[in-house]
């Protein structure tokens, strides 16, 4: 299967500028190489046209959701490269970028196929806030619940009407920040997750047993795979807009991604929060590339 990278500039989602350059620097650091060196078809779709507006501007369209027409915009026209990219029988690998761009993702992927599907959403935050339950007004605390269908319109029913997916076949793996209106959704939306606590309790072999076993149990047959970089320990990652401590290893990601990534289910990915502008001596880009690594091998390995 080719994998098409598919770059996402934007940070209107987090509203905090330099993540729109992650794509870039990942690829002059030797993204496409890092992909090709286990992937023997690999295309570089080029990066997402996202529009340009003044950070004055960021309440114009909606009065707390920042930068509402911006994100859409971008959004509609990533959902569209990654239906056409499934279509061409393609893995599209998203780039971020901010995590808003899980809206555009699961939209393309919904609109490619009627198979029902389940998202993994490796994550510190769960990402399943609506507007008035965020704390922010950020919109990349909001892509998994819109996804759910829950929240406002322009969200939910970007490019494709209603919910994306089914919250019983949404897992979280790696929380430790929470708001307290996506408590509740969890609680009734009965969400699956693993919280960091899990892990450090039950160990993450116990966890990617559990995550395996149910997704078996499921009969899903298609995985989308978000990983958002914040899941890593905070050291790991200075380059990211809302880092939080006491999160994931190096040697727990890496297990993790590979034991999703050889069910041989996944379909799509979003590697998302690599911001290069703050980032303390490239420790944050190493990360990534440490990761990427992981990801494009655990694809070549599949059959
Ligand atoms: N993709 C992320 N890094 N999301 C962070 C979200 C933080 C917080 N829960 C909010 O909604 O504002
Ligand atoms: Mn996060
Ligand atoms: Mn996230």
């Amino acid at each position: 299967m080719k994998i098409e990278l598919i770059g996402f500039p934007m940070f209107y989602g987090c509203d905090r500028p330099g993540v729109e350059h992650g794509p870039d620097k990942l690829r002059e650091n030797g993204l496409v190489e890092i992909l090709k060196k286990h992937n023997e078809e690999v295309e570089d779709f080029g990066n997402i046209d996202v529009m340009s507006v003044d950070t004055d501007r960021k309440y114009a369209s909606h009065k707390s959701m920042k930068y509402l027409d911006e994100v859409v915009d971008g959004n509609l026209k990533l959902a569209q490269a990654v239906e056409k990219s499934l279509k061409a029988g393609n893995l599209p690998f998203v780039v971020g970028g901010d995590h808003s761009l899980g809206l555009g993702s699961m939209a393309g992927v919904k609109a490619a196929s009627e198979e029902e599907y389940a998202v993994i959403w490796i994550d510190a935050h769960a990402d399943l806030n609506v507007t008035e339950s965020s704390p922010s007004g950020n919109i990349h605390g909001m892509p998994l619940g819109a996804s759910t269908g829950l929240g406002d319109e322009a969200l939910t029913s970007l490019y494709v009407k209603g919910q994306k997916v089914k919250p019983e076949n949404i897992y979280i793996i790696g929380l430790r920040s929470v708001d307290e209106g996506e408590e509740v959704i969890i609680r009734e939306h009965g969400i699956n997750i693993w919280r960091m606590t899990d892990i450090r309790e039950r160990g993450m072999d116990t966890v990617i047993h559990e995550l395996l076993e149910m997704l078996g149990d499921s009969g899903i047959g298609k995985i989308h795979l978000s990983y958002d970089i914040d899941s890593l320990d905070i050291r790991l990652v200075p380059g990211t807009g809302t880092p939080v401590e006491d999160g994931l290893e190096f040697e727990e990601s890496k297990a993790l991604v590979k034991a999703i990534i050889s069910t041989g289910k996944v379909g799509s990915i979003d590697f998302v929060e690599f911001n290069p502008v703050i980032d303390k001596d490239d420790i944050t880009l190493n990360s990534s590339l440490t990761m990427l690594e992981a990801f494009s091998e655990a694809l070549g390995n599949v059959k």
